[in-house]
């Protein structure tokens, strides 16, 4: 099977197209075995590019763990970027089908090949029940959370996949690699959820790591950008316009009046090979 290596900001998956590959057997087991650092392909998960009825194609998107995710912001470029570099439609403005619905992408071609790619990301959703969320609040914000020991203040916010934002005065391991994997499988969050730690740096700037659902901490993670950029705008930390700096890259953000999120950032390939595993 051939599959295709490609990141965002450092948040790296391993693509295969579905147009082309046949994809046989057990999904999930493929994302778990190819995803593996050691003895697969090595990615945060897996992602397929699959033919839509409605959209240039389809992005089906699977966790390291296997699980499978409604939406990823940096998955999503890289599948624009593959659909024009590719052929699938060599066009600049295409329509991907996600489990949020079919987003709109700009994409942004030099000499022939996409380094940008900009996205409708769609509106936040706010609703607790359909973050989904046990906590209060349309959307909870600020609200406490017991976990690790400690109580501290999370903003939950859904961009299609459910997203818990903790503002902190220190982005570190302690945070990240200790809370993190705490607040992934909290009682609060049904179906688990991705845990963003955020520090502001100015009302147009943000620093973040995130602690993925289904894959542990990853280099980047545009979903959650999103989140934490509408999470500090409703908190009144920044405007509606971030920077957000990720360990993997920088992502621009904008939450613009329609009330749509979008998103700007590197989408690029690394290589192609052939799965035999
Ligand atoms: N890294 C992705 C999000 C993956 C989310 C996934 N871990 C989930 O279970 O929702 C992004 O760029 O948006």
């Amino acid at each position: 099977m051939r599959f295709t290596k490609m990141h965002g900001a450092g948040n790296d998956y391993v693509y295969v197209n579905a147009f082309s590959e046949k994809i046989e057997g057990d999904v999930a087991e493929l994302a778990r075995k190819i995803s593996d650092r050691h003895t697969g392909v090595g990615g945060d998960g897996l992602i397929l590019i699959c033919p839509s009825e409605r959209a240039d194609a389809r992005m089906r998107m699977y966790n390291a763990d296997g699980s499978e995710s409604e939406m990823c912001g940096n998955g999503v470029r890289c599948v624009a970027k593959y659909v024009y570099d590719h052929g699938i439609a060599r066009k600049t403005e295409l329509k991907i089908e996600t489990g949020r619905g079919v987003l709109t992408l700009q994409v942004f071609p030099e000499n022939g090949v996409v380094t940008q790619v900009r996205v409708n990301m769609g509106e936040p959703i706010l609703e607790a029940a359909k973050i989904p969320t046990t906590l209060a609040g349309t959307p909870p914000l600020m609200v406490p959370l017991e976990v690790a020991g400690r109580t501290i203040q999370v903003s939950a916010i859904s961009m299609g996949n459910p997203h818990c934002i903790t503002f902190v005065d220190e982005v570190n391991d302690d945070w990240v690699l200790g809370v993190g994997p705490k607040v992934e499988t909290h009682a609060a969050f049904p179906r688990r959820v991705n845990a963003e730690f955020v520090k502001v740096i100015s009302p147009t700037e943000i620093q973040m790591r995130v602690w993925e659902r289904g894959s542990g901490e990853t280099q980047a993670c545009g979903t959650g950008a999103c989140a934490a950029a509408v999470a500090a705008a409703l908190n009144g930390l920044t405007g509606r316009k971030v920077l957000c700096h990720l360990p993997g890259g920088d992502l621009t953000l904008e939450w613009a009046e329609s009330d749509e999120v979008y998103m700007t950032g590197p989408a690029v390939e690394v290589f192609s090979g052939d799965w035999t595993g």
